[in-house]
C-alpha cells in the first residue's frame, strides 16, 4: 500500500523505514529540512541501533522523504507521528497535531478516500475531537465515508525501536468502521502474517487509552520497585535480590524492576502527567499515579543525600556518569542526569559529565558544566562519581577509579562493579 508517514522523529522514521521494509511505499513527511535531507542521504538524524540499514536498503526505491504535504495525496493513508508534548499543568499540547491534521487535510482535499492513523500518544477523545474534525474541515471528506480514521498506538521503546517494532508484543488497531478495521489489518499484515503477535481490535478511545495504561502501569511497577528498594536500602538489604525473587512470580514478572535513579525519558513523565491531567478532567483524582511520580521525584534527591553522605558537595569536582535518560540512545529528555546535574550545581560543585553518545545534547540544557571525552578522564582527580545511566561500559570500570582524588561512587543504575578501595553506594542496595 502507498503509505505516509507524518513527522520523522523517533517513532515516525521507525515506522517508515519499518513499513517500507515490510513491502510498502512510503513517503515521509517533515517540516525540518535537515531530517528530510538526512532521510533521503540514507540515514537518520537521530541514533536507533539497526535504523539506518534499514533506511539505507530502501531509500530511493520503496522510501522517499519529503517537506512537501501535497505528497501525502499520492498515498493511501497516512501514520500521524508527530509530538504531542506536555503543557505545565500535564495536560498534551495538540497544537501541532491539529495544525499537521489541518495541513494534511488540504493535501487530500479533492480524494475519494483516505485513511488516517494516529500514531501519537493522544488522551482519550483527542482523535475524535482534535484530529478528525481538523482533516475533515480542511479536506472537505466526511468521517466514517471518505475520511476514515484510525488510532495505532506504538509501544517501541528508544534503543531498540527497530526490533520492538519488527517484533511487537501487540498491535493495537482502533476504530470505528469496518472500513477503517480492514485497511489498518491490510497495512499490518505483512508484519502479524511473519511474526507471532497479538492483534487487538478495538475502539479508537480504547486504542488512545491502551497506550496510557501500558505507559502508566510500566512507570508505575518501577516507582513501586523504587519506593520497595529504599525500604531495603535502610535495612542493609539488595533491592536487586529481593526483585529477582519477586520477579519469579509469572503475576509479578521479572521485567521493569530495575530499581534506581528513576524513570526519564520522552513519555513516562509526559504520559504519567497527562493521564493524571485527563482523570481530573473528569473529576477522578488519581492518587496512585500521583504517587509514582512522587516516588520519580524523590530518587534523584536521595542519590545526592548519599553523596553528601561521604562528601562535602560544595566546592567538590563531581563526575556524572552518564546523560542520556537510558542506554543506547543520544535521547536526554527528562532525563535523570538532569536534576542530578541541577542539584549538583545548587550545592556548589563543579560538575563534569560523560556520556558515551549524548553529551552534545545535553550541552543544550547545561551549557556551561564540563564535559569529558571519557569516562576515564572525567573520573580523573574527581572528588566523587554519580552513576545515572547504566551504559554497558560503565561495568568495565576498574583501574579509572584509582585516578579519582576521593573514590567514592554512588551508583544509580547498579551498574559499577564493586572492588577493593572503592566507596561505594548502591542506591537501593
Ligand atoms: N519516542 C518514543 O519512544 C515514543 C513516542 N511516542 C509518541 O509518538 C509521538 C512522536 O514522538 P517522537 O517520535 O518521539 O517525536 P520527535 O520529537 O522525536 O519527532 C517529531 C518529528 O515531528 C516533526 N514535526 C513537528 N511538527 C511537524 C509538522 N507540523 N509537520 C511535519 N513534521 C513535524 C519534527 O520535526 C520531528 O522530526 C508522540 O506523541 C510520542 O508521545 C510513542 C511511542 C514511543
Ligand atoms: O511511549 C513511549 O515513548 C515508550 O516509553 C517507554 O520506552 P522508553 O521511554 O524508550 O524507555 P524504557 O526502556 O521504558 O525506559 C524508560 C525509563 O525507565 C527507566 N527504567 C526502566 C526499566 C526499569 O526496570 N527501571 C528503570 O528505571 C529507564 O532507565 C528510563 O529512564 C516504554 O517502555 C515503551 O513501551 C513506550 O513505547
Amino acid at each position: 500500500m502507498k503509505l505516509s508517514v507524518l513527522g520523522s522523529g523517533y517513532v515516525g522514521t521507525t515506522v517508515a523505514a519499518c513499513f517500507a521494509d515490510l513491502g510498502h511505499d512510503v513517503t515521509a513527511v517533515d517540516i525540518d529540512e535537515d531530517t528530510v535531507a538526512a532521510l533521503n542521504d540514507g540515514h537518520a538524524a537521530i541514533h536507533e541501533p539497526g535504523l539506518d540499514d534499514r533506511i539505507a536498503a530502501n531509500v530511493g526505491d520503496r522510501l522517499r522523504a519529503t517537506t512537501d504535504y501535497d505528497a501525502i495525496a499520492e498515498t493511501d493513508a497516512t501514520f500521524v507521528a508527530l509530538p504531542t508534548p506536555s503543557m505545565e499543568d500535564g495536560t498534551i499540547d495538540t497544537s501541532i497535531l491539529e495544525a499537521g491534521a489541518e495541513a494534511l487535510g488540504e493535501a487530500i482535499a479533492g480524494k475519494d478516500e483516505h485513511l488516517v492513523v494516529v500514531k501519537s500518544t493522544v488522551v482519550p477523545k483527542t482523535t475524535e475531537t482534535v484530529v478528525a474534525p481538523a482533516v475533515a474541515d480542511a479536506s472537505g471528506l466526511t468521517v466514517g465515508e471518505g475520511l476514515q480514521v484510525g488510532v495505532n498506538p506504538e509501544f517501541l521503546r528508544e534503543g531498540s525501536a527497530v526490533d520492538d517494532f519488527m517484533r511487537p508484543d501487540k498491535v493495537v488497531l482502533g476504530s470505528e468502521t469496518a472500513r477503517a478495521a480492514a485497511l489498518l489489518r491490510e497495512i499490518y499484515a505483512p508484519l502479524t502474517s511473519q511474526v507471532d503477535t497479538h492483534v487487538v481490535e478495538t475502539g479508537l478511545r480504547e486504542a488512545e487509552i491502551i497506550k496510557y495504561a501500558n505507559n502508566a502501569f510500566l512507570a508505575t511497577k518501577i516507582s513501586l520497585m523504587n519506593e520497595i528498594g529504599n525500604i531495603c536500602k535502610e535495612y542493609d538489604v539488595d533491592a536487586y535480590e529481593v526483585a529477582e525473587a519477586i520477579g519469579l512470580d509469572h503475576r509479578i514478572g521479572s521485567s521493569f524492576l530495575a530499581s534506581g535513579v528513576g524513570w526519564g525519558g520522552s513519555c513516562f513523565p509526559k504520559d504519567v502527567a497527562a493521564l493524571i491531567a485527563a482523570a481530573r478532567e473528569v473529576g477522578y483524582e488519581p492518587s496512585l499515579l500521583e504517587a509514582a511520580v512522587e516516588v520519580n521525584e524523590k530518587q534523584p534527591r536521595r542519590m545526592l543525600g548519599l553523596l553528601e553522605r561521604h562528601v562535602d558537595v560544595e566546592g567538590a569536582r563531581v563526575a556524572v556518569l552518564g546523560l542520556a535518560f537510558k542506554p543506547g540512545t543520544d535521547d536526554v529528555r527528562e532525563s535523570r542526569a538532569i536534576p542530578v546535574i541541577r542539584g549538583l550545581l545548587e550545592r556548589g560543585a563543579t560538575v563534569v559529565g560523560y556520556d558515551p553518545i549524548a553529551t552534545e545534547r545535553m550541552k543544550r540544557h547545561f551549557p556551561d558544566i564540563e564535559y569529558a571525552a571519557s569516562a576515564a578522564d572525567a573520573l580523573d582527580g574527581a572528588d566523587a562519581a554519580l552513576v545515572t545511566t547504566d551504559w554497558e561500559e560503565f561495568a568495565d570500570l576498574d583501574a579509572e577509579f584509582d585516578a579519582m582524588a576521593t573514590p567514592v561512587v554512588v551508583d544509580g543504575r547498579h551498574i559499577v562493579e564493586r572492588r577493593d578501595g572503592l566507596v561505594y553506594e548502591g542506591l537501593t542496595w
